[in-house]
């Protein structure tokens, strides 16, 4: 089984917890959609939404975050382990609820402006060097391009900006609500509906959001303190962003960026 990912892309972070908690062995792909790598043809051959986690077992593969949970559920069922069971529906609505957010314009808001604008001009510039290379694929690295375009014109937009953070607050208000009367989201186990908070929180604290909405909810500030102890989150998350190394992720990508934007190499 393969899975193509990165340690920042938060779909891939739920992905990559639920392979953890249910102790499912793959092999693991980095893709770095900041250096444009989610472009080159080998992958956007397979997925033209150029978009990660993928998970690939033989011929079959599935691009949909949720659905690669399930997926993961049923193989782990399958091989009978002992944490194997498939999520009850609470834990799906909660999967869902969780899925509906998309924390791209609000983490794009809060990178600074200097940098998410080399990178997007990086990004576009990668997307019409792939596109010569492959011409078969024009189209839909054109979709891409416009995506890319529109997403800049969107960021401009305040709007756009307060209707992601409403939704997000409303969210974060249900959990806190949900957490008074249960020790995790979907009752007193730890469930897929945790696996997928988990990374939206990892997001807000790298994001240094944590005062704002963190904290300021003493039952998720209480629940974040015991998730941060579970060895999935130490393996994938944590291992990356805790101290120095956050910095480190975050260099080593940005210098990569700035060094092929001055040679011109895309
Ligand atoms: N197929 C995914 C989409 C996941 C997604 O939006 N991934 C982001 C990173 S978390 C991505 O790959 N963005 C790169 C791009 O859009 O080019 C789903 O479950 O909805």
């Amino acid at each position: 089984m393969q899975l193509y990912h990165h340690p920042y892309s938060l779909d891939s972070q739920k992905v990559r917890l639920a392979l953890e908690e249910k102790g499912i062995d793959y092999t693991s792909n980095h893709v770095n959609p900041i250096t444009g790598k989610n472009m080159d043809a080998s992958f956007f051959g397979i997925n033209q939404s150029a978009k990660l986690p993928v998970f690939q077992n033989g011929s079959h593969i599935i691009f949909d975050t949720i659905e690669i949970i399930q997926y993961i559920e049923r193989i782990a069922v399958s091989l009978g382990g002992g944490d194997s069971s498939f999520s009850s529906r609470e834990v799906v609505e909660w999967m869902c609820k969780i899925q509906e957010w998309n924390p791209k314009y609000f983490t794009l808001s809060h990178v600074p402006e200097k940098y998410r604008i080399s990178v997007s001009k990086f990004i576009r510039q990668v997307i019409i060097a792939r596109m010569a290379e492959s011409p078969e694929l024009a189209s839909s690295y054109h979709c891409k391009l416009k995506d890319a375009y529109e997403t800049e014109d969107r960021l401009g937009n305040p709007e756009v900006l307060k209707r992601s953070e409403e939704h997000l607050v409303r969210l974060l208000d249900e959990v806190e609500t949900k957490l008074k009367e249960t020790a995790f989201l979907a009752g007193e186990e730890f469930s897929m509906a945790d696996v997928m908070l988990i990374p939206v929180l990892a997001r807000i604290v790298l994001l240094n959001l944590e005062d704002e909405y963190i904290s300021s909810r003493p039952n998720i500030a209480e629940y974040w303190v015991l998730m941060q102890q579970r060895p999935s989150y130490k393996k994938v998350i944590g291992k990356y962003f805790n101290g120095w190394r956050r910095y480190k992720t975050l260099v080593k990508t940005w210098c990569f960026v700035r060094f092929r934007s001055l040679l011109r190499r895309y």
